[in-house]
């Protein structure tokens, strides 16, 4: 796009050009504008693929002219970069206006300028390299972030680079390219770091979490991209990189999983056991087949419908505004996450948080297809509304969904509602309810002997089965799936840590 300018069209917020020779005008917020460059209309345009080559005529009529970039909102959430040009008689006016635009740039502390990058080589469909390299390094360079880029070489190279070696004061933030268990080292890393670095023990439930100054990026090239759909609406690569360039941050509540007082992992999206726990442990064996395993694993589980049977003890969240039926959704600067947030604020300890605190939690046992713990909606492009479609990135709760028992055909129901406008809550063996913590104790205790088998990776099927009184074709166990990744343990305990405004928050969501 070309458009002539004149001076004095410079409003507070926006750079705007008014009806002229051309006939239009282009107003371009600073907060969205992601580079500007000098033109050099004489010699032509600086081809590089973005930039345009001017007509003759405008030429002539205005020499000078200068190029800013900016963030396009295009269809269904995603962003896309754009380029409008400016023309002007002056080269000292034009040469004003870009030092101009750069100062205003410069004032935008929230813009990180220095970034550490990680690439998983093998997520999703193992493009993650090539996504960094043509889809974002182009938009970091032209938004002059400087990156220094590392492609992992193992499962937790980066969780562990993070907590021990990072030079983490020489970034803005740091930035994960891959899926869902890619975002989930970069929690367990900056986390676990900031813990450590201030004296506080990860395994005590009660202790408050130290918060995390660095924000965490995400660029989709996973097989879920859960977290990232459900905080930005898409998985789009170009979409995630213009969030991080323009500074934009999404608190997240993150939930600590507990055994017997151990510290297991944090959680940030599903803790799923039963359905979501046993496609895991079955597709974890065909990550040959990339994201396609989850369908292969998900029919095939569908299929053996095992049920689990087990206890439930968990404490309803009461004092809170929203409950997981509403028909509002979280968004940017949702009022609920705020609301909701202040209860965990410094100076206000939520009731439920002391140690005598007793009352409320209530107990439901019996035999359950899945236990869905979402702390977040858990949106993805398999399920846009995601498994808790009212669920609040922010507001210190998780929705605890319970799905007993039930024939096939009304379990195919209830899944199939995840992909339809329908209600998934509205089915009798259906339950939800929106809790500050919550504990499983499957009924039949596993010995360490049995979990030592279970972490040899030998199959414990037919052994279960034969101790188990009650049934002869379910499994005692299933295995609880966080994030993505298996548990060791069926018995847990799991919890909200900190307040919103202490949790890592996500750049780029
Ligand atoms: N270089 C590597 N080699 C092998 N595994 C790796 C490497 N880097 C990271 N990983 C591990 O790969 C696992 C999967 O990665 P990731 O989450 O990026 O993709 P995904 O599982 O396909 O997607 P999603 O989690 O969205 O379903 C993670 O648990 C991560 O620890
Ligand atoms: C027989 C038809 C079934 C259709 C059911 C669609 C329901 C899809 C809901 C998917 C929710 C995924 C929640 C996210 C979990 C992630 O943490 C994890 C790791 O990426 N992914 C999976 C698949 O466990
Ligand atoms: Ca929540």
């Amino acid at each position: 796009m070309h458009h002539p300018f004149k001076v004095g069209f410079c409003f507070p917020k926006f750079l705007r050009r008014d009806k002229g020779e051309s006939g239009t005008s282009h107003g371009v917020s600073v907060s969205e504008i992601l580079a500007v460059r000098e033109l050099d209309v004489d010699s032509g345009t600086k081809d590089d693929g973005r930039w345009q080559k001017m007509p003759q005529k405008s030429t002539e009529a205005y020499p000078y002219a200068f190029t800013v970039s900016y963030v396009e909102r295009a269809w269904q959430h995603r962003w896309r970069c754009s380029d409008v040009t400016f023309h002007c008689l002056e080269g000292a006016l034009c040469q004003q206006w870009v030092q101009t635009i750069r100062e205003q740039l410069t004032a935008l502390t929230s813009r990180p300028k220095h970034l550490l990058v990680y690439i998983n080589p093998y997520g999703g469909k193992q493009q993650g390299e090539r996504i960094y390299e043509q889809k974002v390094a182009p938009l970091f360079t032209l938004a002059s972030i400087s990156t220094h880029v590392i492609v992992t070489e193992h499962a937790n190279h980066a969780r562990d680079h993070l907590r021990t070696e990072a030079e983490l004061k020489k970034y803005d933030g740091v930035v994960c390219v891959g899926g869902d268990g890619m975002f989930s080292e970069m929690v367990h890393g900056l986390v676990s770091r900031t813990q450590r670095d201030n004296g506080v023990d990860q395994n005590s439930p009660e202790e408050k979490l130290v918060p995390c100054t660095l924000r965490i990026g995400i660029i989709p090239a996973g097989s879920t991209d859960c977290i990232c759909y459900a905080t930005v609406g898409i998985n789009d690569p170009v979409t995630s990189a213009l969030h991080i360039i323009v500074g934009d941050a999404q608190a997240m509540d993150v939930c600590s999983v507990h055994h017997n007082n151990t510290f297991l992992r944090y959680s940030v999206s599903l803790l799923g056991y039963g359905f979501y726990g046993d496609v895991l442990a079955d597709s974890e064996r065909k990550r040959w087949m990339g994201p396609a395993r989850y369908d292969f694993s998900g029919f095939k589980t569908f299929l053996t419908h095992h049920y689990y049977e087990g206890t439930v003890s968990f404490l309803p969240a009461t004092d809170i505004l929203g409950t997981p039926r509403d028909k509002t959704r979280c968004r940017a600067g949702c009022f609920i996450c705020q609301h909701n947030g202040q209860l965990y604020s410094e100076d206000h300890q939520p009731l439920f948080l002391l140690p005598e605190y007793k009352g409320g939690w209530r107990v439901i046992r019996g035999k359950f297809l899945a236990i869905n713990a979402a702390s977040m909606s858990c949106a993805c492009p398999r399920s846009p509304k995601g498994l808790s479609p009212a669920a609040h990135l922010a507001d210190g709760t998780t929705d605890l969904i319970l799905v007993r028992k039930c024939s096939r055909f009304n379990f195919l129901r209830h899944l199939l509602r995840h992909t339809s406008k329908y209600d998934q809550f509205d089915m009798t063996f259906v339950e939800v309810h929106r809790v500050r913590r919550f504990r499983f104790t499957p009924r039949y205790c596993q010995s360490d002997s049995e979990l030592d088998l279970r972490e040899n990776g030998k199959k414990l099927f037919s052994q279960i089965c034969r101790d188990h009184p009650a049934c002869s074709c379910s499994p005692a166990y299933s295995s609880w799936n966080c994030d993505g990744e298996i548990l060791p343990h069926a018995a847990i305990e799991n919890l909200p840590v900190g307040q919103p405004s202490l949790h890592s928050s996500v750049k780029g969501t």
